[in-house]
């Protein structure tokens, strides 16, 4: 506590005087402004009270009975106690006094006539001064600590430090800083700007000194990274940051940074750009690495009105030299054409592999026509040179499509498309040959020829994913099922619906694999979200005609096998006219899916042309509703009624019914009212991928 002048007036004082009653004078002084006082005669009196009480002062009396004063203060030093003392002497000695303030003493005070005026002020001093001396010892502490923590988290990050005077050009290296420099063992040297410059890979000297100045001069924080030659002459790179301080006068005083290595984070970052823009197999630009060279090369030559020329090579037969010599024969025959295509191009140029046995060629800023045919030419001579490949002699012919920029296409996608499309008419002209792309070629039969062969390839470049759109139960809320929907992200053409290429799926046969492919993801992904411990939801999964006539059961058995999906989990998705034709034949196969387990439904109802009669005769559990009666089913009475009986007709033979397409609340009113209970909708949900789906389920739909 202190008074109004900020004298400290409360405290413990212990009182040591052989005097008693002089003690017991002393003691009544301090209590009246405001101390709490404790009087012992002796020295070991004394000792044993420091020893158990909380003292803030010792008033001591300098002879005492049974030890010197001196004597009394090396044990209280020996006993470890620090509280601050004034010494009370008889005698006037300035000698004594300069002797007791060198053992320890705060102060010294003659026994005289006038010490009981003078005590409470040189005791309230003390006590202030002590007190402030604590504080400033624990700042110290607290900041002796908070620099040891900087310095141990700096050794844990690998972050050094550093701090240039401005105005005495001192450059002072924290020791984690010498460590990064690779003085571990080593004494660190005497450290200069100069001897730091040439610590620096040469090439980067120039503009870390320009950064520095620069920093200087802007008042900007500096951030630069660099390449450092440490001690033992291993080259790492280091990221800067720094800040300038300024002195009272505003003059820029002090540079302060931190230095970090980052020899590891950019190799990782090096190694990712590696693989997102380079073919493992043959080192060449990948597919996205070509957009960026052809948008690049594009750029260029509009500049300049300049033309680019876009060559699309593909091996003819190289499928069967793959299938006769095995894979790793086929990867050495690539990596050797990529070599030799690579003395084709000049250094402006870029040659990239598409994928498989493809290669793209960009020739940039080309003069004319002949220039791009006598590249081909060469590029067909050099492929039709023997190959030797594990010992045996190979000979291989290529067909080459060629767009010319801006005259076929003025971006990438349309280029490489109509390069692809070139390649096919090269193809079918007996290979061996290259062809300039003609708008004159029959588009529509071209792109259908380069989709089908892009969807040939398209399993096996793990082009395809699936998108989960949830079911919804509309009286509890939750959710009930998902249906899988199939994505096909083309590398050139984006993502393509599957209204486009399922039908072209179907026609080529393709449809078998993929369908495969669709049902075994979609088990696997439910099998993941009920190991994960999810609730069980129906998973539906769409089939075509062609599959519903090839050994479906036995596939559908296999992939439940396989991936230990619960069958009574699965909906298989028909459409009516799958179901319709060949109808009794059908009937066999789907009571063989049904007695596995799994259930079935009608996809698009009312789309069709089923035969009511028959639909009884089916072991179908669900009819979804078209989205073409839901869109209007508000405000056209026509598809409210289709709707209406879709939904009685479903429950006279004990169905269930999904709405699917619902797009919004009074659709979802209306339709329940009809007492449809479950739906599916852009209302809920779009299709969305597995992991925003897992989201779904875990969290809920609020609508
Ligand atoms: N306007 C509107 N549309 C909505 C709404 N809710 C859902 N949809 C869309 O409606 C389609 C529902 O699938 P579907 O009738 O089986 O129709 C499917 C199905 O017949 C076929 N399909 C999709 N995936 C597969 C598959 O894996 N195999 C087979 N064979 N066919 C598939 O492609 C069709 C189209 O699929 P998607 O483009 O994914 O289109 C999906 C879905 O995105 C909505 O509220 N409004």
């Amino acid at each position: 506590m202190a008074d109004s002048d900020g004298h400290i007036t409360s405290g413990m004082i212990l009182i040591v005087e052989d005097n008693i009653p002089f003690g017991e004078l002393v003691a009544g002084t301090l209590r009246e402004d405001g101390y709490q006082c404790h009087t012992v005669s002796t020295g070991a009196a004394a000792l044993i009270w420091l020893a158990s009480h909380p003292v803030n002062l010792l008033l001591l009396d300098y002879t005492l009975v049974d030890m010197t004063g001196e004597a009394f203060i090396a044990a209280m030093a020996e006993q470890g106690s620090q509280v601050p003392f004034v010494v009370v002497t008889g005698r006037d000695d300035s000698n004594l006094a300069v002797q007791m303030i060198k053992q320890g003493a705060s102060d010294f005070v003659v026994k005289d006539t006038a010490l009981l005026d003078r005590l409470p002020v040189v005791v309230s001093r003390t006590l202030q001064e002590a007190a402030t001396m604590q504080r400033l010892c624990h700042a110290e502490q607290a900041l002796r600590q908070s620099e040891l923590r900087l310095a141990r988290a700096q050794r844990i990050a690998r972050i050094g430090s550093w701090e240039w005077d401005l105005q005495s050009n001192g450059l002072y290296f924290s020791p984690e800083l010498f460590s990064i420099l690779g003085y571990d063992g080593t004494a660190p040297p005497d450290v200069s700007l100069e001897w730091f410059y040439r610590q620096i890979n040469p090439s980067d000297t120039c503009f870390v000194r320009k950064a520095l100045s620069a920093a200087i001069e802007s008042g900007r924080n500096l951030n630069q990274t660099f390449r450092i030659v440490t001690c033992s002459g291993e080259e790492i790179v280091v990221a800067s940051q720094a800040e300038l301080e300024y002195d009272s006068d505003g003059r820029p005083e002090l540079l302060v940074g931190t230095l970090l290595d980052v020899t590891d984070r950019t190799r990782a970052e090096q190694e990712i750009h590696h693989l997102a823009n380079y073919d493992t197999l043959t080192g060449l630009p990948n597919r996205n690495l070509l957009h960026d060279r052809l948008q690049q090369a594009i750029v260029q030559a509009a500049r300049v009105q300049g033309s680019v020329g876009v060559l699309f090579l593909d091996l003819d037969r190289f499928k069967g030299v793959n299938e006769l010599l095995g894979h790793r024969a086929g990867d050495q025959l690539l990596r050797t054409v990529a070599e030799r295509l690579r003395v084709c191009v000049r250094e402006s140029d870029t040659l990239a592999r598409a994928g498989g046995d493809e290669f793209v060629i960009i020739l940039s800023v080309v003069s004319d026509e002949d220039g791009i045919s006598s590249a081909a030419s060469k590029i067909l001579a050099i492929i039709s040179e023997p190959f030797v490949i594990e010992e045996r002699e190979l000979y291989l012919t290529a067909s080459i499509g060629v767009a010319v920029y801006p005259t076929d296409g003025a971006d990438v996608q349309s280029l490489l498309k109509h390069a692809d499309l070139a390649m096919y008419q090269a193809k079918d002209m007996d290979r061996n040959n290259f062809q300039f792309f003609s708008s004159d070629l029959n588009v529509k039969v071209m792109e259908r020829m380069v989709l089908e062969s892009s969807l040939r390839r398209a399993l096996e470049r793990d082009e395809f994913q699936l998108l989960y759109q949830p079911q919804v139960d509309v009286i509890t809320g939750s959710v009930v099922g998902f249906e899988a929907l199939l994505r096909w992200h083309h590398p050139d053409l984006g993502t393509i619906s599957p209204e486009k290429f399922i039908p072209l799926a179907e026609e080529t046969g393709l449809i078998l694999s993929i369908g495969e492919w669709v049902l075994r993801t979609a088990c696997r992904q439910a099998k993941i979200w009920q190991d994960a411990g999810l609730r069980p939801v129906r998973m539906a999964v769409n089939l075509s005609g062609r599959q519903f006539r090839m050994k479906l059961d036995e596939i559908v058995a296999a992939i439940l096998l396989e991936t230990g999906f619960d069958p009574r989990w699965l909906e298989l998705e028909l459409t009516e006219s799958i179901l319709m034709r060949n109808a009794s034949d059908n009937i066999e196969l789907l009571q063989a899916l049904t007695a596995m387990g799994c259930s079935l439904s009608i996809d698009d109802f009312g789309t069709g042309y089923s035969s009511l009669a028959y639909l009884k005769h089916f072991p179908l559990e669900r009819l979804k509703i078209d989205r073409s009666f839901v869109r209007d089913v508000t405000t056209n009475p026509d598809d409210r009624a289709i709707a209406k009986i879709i939904i009685d007709m479903a429950h006279t033979l004990k169905m269930e019914v999904t709405a699917e397409g619902v797009e919004e609340r009074e659709q979802l009113e209306l339709l329940k009212r009809y007492g449809c209970r479950e739906m599916q909708g852009f209302f809920f949900s779009r299709p969305v991928p597995a992991a925003s789906a897992e989201k779904l389920l875990r969290k809920g739909i609020t609508f």
